[in-house]
């Protein structure tokens, strides 16, 4: 039997008394893109810096492509395939927008032998304009607006060429027509191919939303946290007409 792509086994994490992620179970295909939705607090962002190796569980197993990343460092697992945003974004905020892109492409994974600055310089732009801030290459990043800082981490993480792509709110700070545009933009990078001199493998896809409109128009899978734990796993479809997912979540409104 193949092992899955991502396979995430009874995975806890405590702060203080605080159950944030508790037993946590799920495997993600190849292909997929997967949707993370939860109340505030309910433990999605913890899962995924889990994930990347930025928290290290109490307990459980996470396995990439048959390998244990458990407890891995942030750099290597980067290296195996796997990239991330959060919402905490932390830019070289006196850099120019397109250096803190050049740093991601510098990553062993995402470097080919002998490639020169120029190149690279090339490849950090047309990720930046696959994520819609390519005019803004030259000025500096702390002049970034929340929702364009959340542009710079798209095109950061797409620099290292993941096989893995995990999203935290990619289109929170975005007004709904700009939404519309990267949840079209994000769909297109899961297909693959090329972008400019950026290759994409068509990477999976976890993508943490709260506004589920445009997530549930580009999700194959949802996955329901509350508490820390696993409520339920579906399709959108049923997803959206769950009686506790109504409750918990889609009755406090579609922010
Ligand atoms: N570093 C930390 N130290 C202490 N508590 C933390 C830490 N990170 C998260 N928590 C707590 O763990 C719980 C889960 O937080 P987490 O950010 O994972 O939730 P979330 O589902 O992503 O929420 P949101 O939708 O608001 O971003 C919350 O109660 C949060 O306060």
């Amino acid at each position: 039997m193949t092992e899955p792509f991502l396979q995430v086994t009874d995975l806890s994490k405590r702060f203080g008394g605080l159950k944030a992620t508790n037993n946590v179970s799920f495997n993600i295909a190849r292909d997929e893109i997967v949707g993370l939705i939860g109340p505030n607090g309910a433990g999605k962002t913890t899962l995924l810096r889990l994930i990347t190796g930025i928290l290290k569980p109490d307990a459980g197993t996470i396995r990439f492509k048959g390998k244990n990343i458990t407890g891995m460092k942030v750099w290597d697992i980067v290296n195996l395939g796997i990239a991330g945003t959060f919402q905490n974004m932390r830019p070289f905020r006196r850099l120019p927008i397109i250096a803190n892109v050049m740093v991601s492409c510098l990553s062993p994974r995402a470097m080919k032998t002998g490639e020169w600055v120029k190149r690279i310089e090339a490849k950090a732009m047309d990720a930046l304009e696959f994520a819609g801030i390519s005019d803004m290459a030259l000025e500096k990043a702390s002049t970034l607006s929340q929702g364009d800082l959340k542009r710079l981490e798209v095109a950061r993480a797409i620099a290292t060429e993941p096989e893995l792509l995990l999203l935290d709110e990619p289109f929170g700070g975005l007004s709904p027509a700009e939404a519309d545009l990267m949840a079209q933009s994000v769909k297109r990078l899961h297909k693959g191919g090329r972008f400019g001199r950026l290759h994409s493998e068509g990477p999976a896809m976890i993508i943490i939303e709260h506004k589920l409109q445009q997530l549930m128009r580009i999700v194959d899978r949802v996955i329901v946290l509350n508490y820390g734990e696993v409520l339920l796993e579906s399709s959108p479809e049923e997803v959206v007409k769950h009686p506790a997912v109504i409750e918990s979540y889609l009755g406090k409104g579609d922010e």
